[in-house]
């Protein structure tokens, strides 16, 4: 697992919207072989999603091959209610961006068979041959989609109950009114976030730091769903400097000590590609004279 800190929300935005854009490049999408993309709702992500539609705007990115999959969607909410995750999702990120909506995924809470909706998705995504990077969050209590405390580290797509703290915490987009927050929810399983090839979670703000010092510095705990991410070989944690106020120094040196080493790393191969490419191209002009 890999933990980068980053001076404040809009900083972190800008390092995922970064990693997103360069992953869907190197990948190289096409038609055939769309990048298949999770995302999810909530505060955290939205500096990401300003980001990612600023390089689309300035024609740097392009979701014309990106097929998306989001974690969680609450049960029984109108589709077209303001606090909806569909609408949620069209008003903060896929309307500004180039994607065709048939490429869009969200499980429907209003389905009349709520667990063959879940199934259905789980195929679904198994059909695209799986997810290539799942963006997630958390909530105050470390559960990533809505895998609340106690959640199975290996469930799948499912109908979840929200936890208490959960209600209380999306009461403010409800007008504070605890009554108004639907009591149920469909999301993804810890272990279909497992399941992608590479998943990247973004924590901000210093009412996550808990759950980050849980989940990163503690045991894999259902208690803690994030802390499943310990399990998978291909993780990253983007954080503030706010979010980190609960972790230890040692653990925040440690990560930034990777990080120095990885960006060496990086630069290295970058120049080592970059020499091949000189080398691969003066050949082939030889060739041609
Ligand atoms: N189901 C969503 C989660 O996927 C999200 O991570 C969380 C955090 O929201 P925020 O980023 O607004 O704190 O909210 C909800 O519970």
């Amino acid at each position: 697992m890999r933990l980068t800190i980053r001076d404040d929300a809009t900083a972190v935005g800008d390092y995922i919207a970064n990693y997103i854009g360069k992953r869907i490049k190197e990948f190289n999408p096409t038609p055939n072989k769309p990048f298949v993309l999770g995302l999810p709702t909530g505060s955290s992500p939205i500096p990401t999603y300003k980001a990612l539609i600023k390089m689309v705007k300035d024609g740097k990115l392009s979701f014309k091959h990106v097929v998306t999959f989001n974690m969680d969607e609450y049960v029984g909410l109108p589709r077209d209610h303001a606090e909806s995750y569909h609408t949620f999702m069209f008003r903060e990120f896929f309307s500004h961006i180039d994607i065709p909506p048939t490429q869009v995924h969200i499980l429907d809470g209003n389905a009349e068979d709520l667990v063959g909706e879940c199934e259905a998705y789980e195929l679904l995504i198994k059909s695209f041959g799986g997810i290539e990077l799942f963006l997630g969050g958390i909530g105050e209590d470390g559960h990533i989609a809505f895998n609340e405390p106690g959640s199975s580290l290996r469930s799948r797509t499912r109908i979840k109950t929200l936890a208490y703290d959960t209600l209380l915490a999306n009461a403010r987009f409800f007008k504070n009114d605890i009554n108004a927050v639907p009591r149920m929810a469909l999301t993804v399983g810890v272990a279909t976030v497992l399941d992608a090839r590479e998943v990247v979670v973004v924590v901000t703000g210093q009412r996550k730091a808990l759950a980050l010092s849980k989940a990163i510095e503690e045991g894999v705990n259902h208690l803690w769903t994030l802390s499943a991410l310990q399990l998978h070989p291909s993780a990253l944690i983007v954080v503030d400097e706010d979010a980190t106020a609960e972790l230890r120094v040692k653990t925040v040196k440690y990560f930034k000590s990777i990080e120095r080493v990885q960006d060496m790393v990086e630069a290295q191969q970058a120049e080592i590609r970059a020499k091949h490419k000189s080398i691969l191209a003066a050949g082939h002009a030889e060739g041609h004279q």
